[in-house]
């Protein structure tokens, strides 16, 4: 039997009121799927419950084979690769850029020990990849935005992940450096063996050709979950922001409008 990739079932947060109630969805092999929803929806409190941040009041949840609760999470976390700006936070100003890369191995966060030369040479030549070696001796502290989110990635990229969530991976890029990123990630995306992406936006331009399929979530609940071309449709972004909106398409690309 082959296991999903990721699996959602009945899946509900409370604090203090209920945030999640009762989300199922399930991430094939070979799936690049995109979360959309208004503000304050749950697609962060889903990701945090998916990695491990927090945990969830009832339902079951699992990555690969290991579920949640029966295996060490810590050690299923490493398999799961997660770009934030929450991330940002919990990062200390004075790491060195290459600390933070290499700290994704283990899932860690500010390394107390360096990490040992072969890994911090990996940690090199992923930012090489993304075009930013110049920062090979900086600390994280003053990098701008769009610098750090391409670390992110970097970090995100030294864990064997099975699945990488980007969560609004393109905030405080400018216009260029959006399109050259999200081209770095159908490019990642398309690669044989590539890791499922799970991207979380607030803009459906961002949905690159290779995202597959849309989970649309609103008020804590799945409003559609599926193929992309099923799911991304004019009704289903009405309904769940709240308003009437067009949606726009040329070619593999997408827009919207208010109606
Ligand atoms: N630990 C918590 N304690 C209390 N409320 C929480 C907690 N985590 C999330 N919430 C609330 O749950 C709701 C969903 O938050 P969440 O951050 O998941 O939304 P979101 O869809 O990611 O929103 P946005 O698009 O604005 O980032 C919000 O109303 C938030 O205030």
């Amino acid at each position: 039997m082959t296991h999903p990739v990721l699996e959602v079932k009945d899946l509900t947060f409370r604090r203090g009121r209920p945030i999640l109630k009762g989300i199922s969805w399930r991430v094939e092999p070979g799936q690049h799927w995109c979360i959309l929803g208004p503000n304050g929806c749950g697609k962060t409190s889903l990701i945090n419950l998916i990695t491990g941040y927090d945990s969830a009041t009832s339902g079951s949840l699992q990555i690969g084979e290991s579920v949640f609760g029966d295996d060490d999470w810590r050690e299923v976390r490493r398999r799961v690769g997660l770009v934030t700006n929450t991330l940002t936070t919990y990062l200390e100003s004075s790491e060195p850029v290459l600390d933070v890369i290499a700290s994704g191995r283990e899932a860690k966060l500010n390394l107390i020990e360096l990490p040992p030369p072969v890994v911090r040479r990996e940690a090199a030549s992923l930012l090489q990849q993304v075009g930013c070696s110049y920062l090979r001796e900086a600390l994280w502290g003053p990098l701008s935005q769009g610098e750090k989110q391409k670390v992110l990635i970097c970090r995100a990229l030294m864990a064997k992940f099975q699945v990488l969530i980007l969560d609004e991976p393109c905030a405080g890029l400018d216009p260029v450096a959006r399109e050259h990123y999200l081209q770095w990630m159908q490019s990642l995306a398309v690669q044989p063996h590539s890791p499922s992406l799970v991207m979380v936006t607030h803009h459906v331009e961002e949905i690159l050709p290779s995202i597959t399929h849309c989970l649309l979530l609103k008020d804590g609940q799945v409003h559609a979950a599926g193929a992309k071309h099923e799911v991304l449709k004019s009704e289903n972004l009405s309904h769940i922001y709240g308003a009437p909106v067009k949606l726009g398409r040329r070619g593999e690309r997408y827009s919207l409008r208010l109606a």
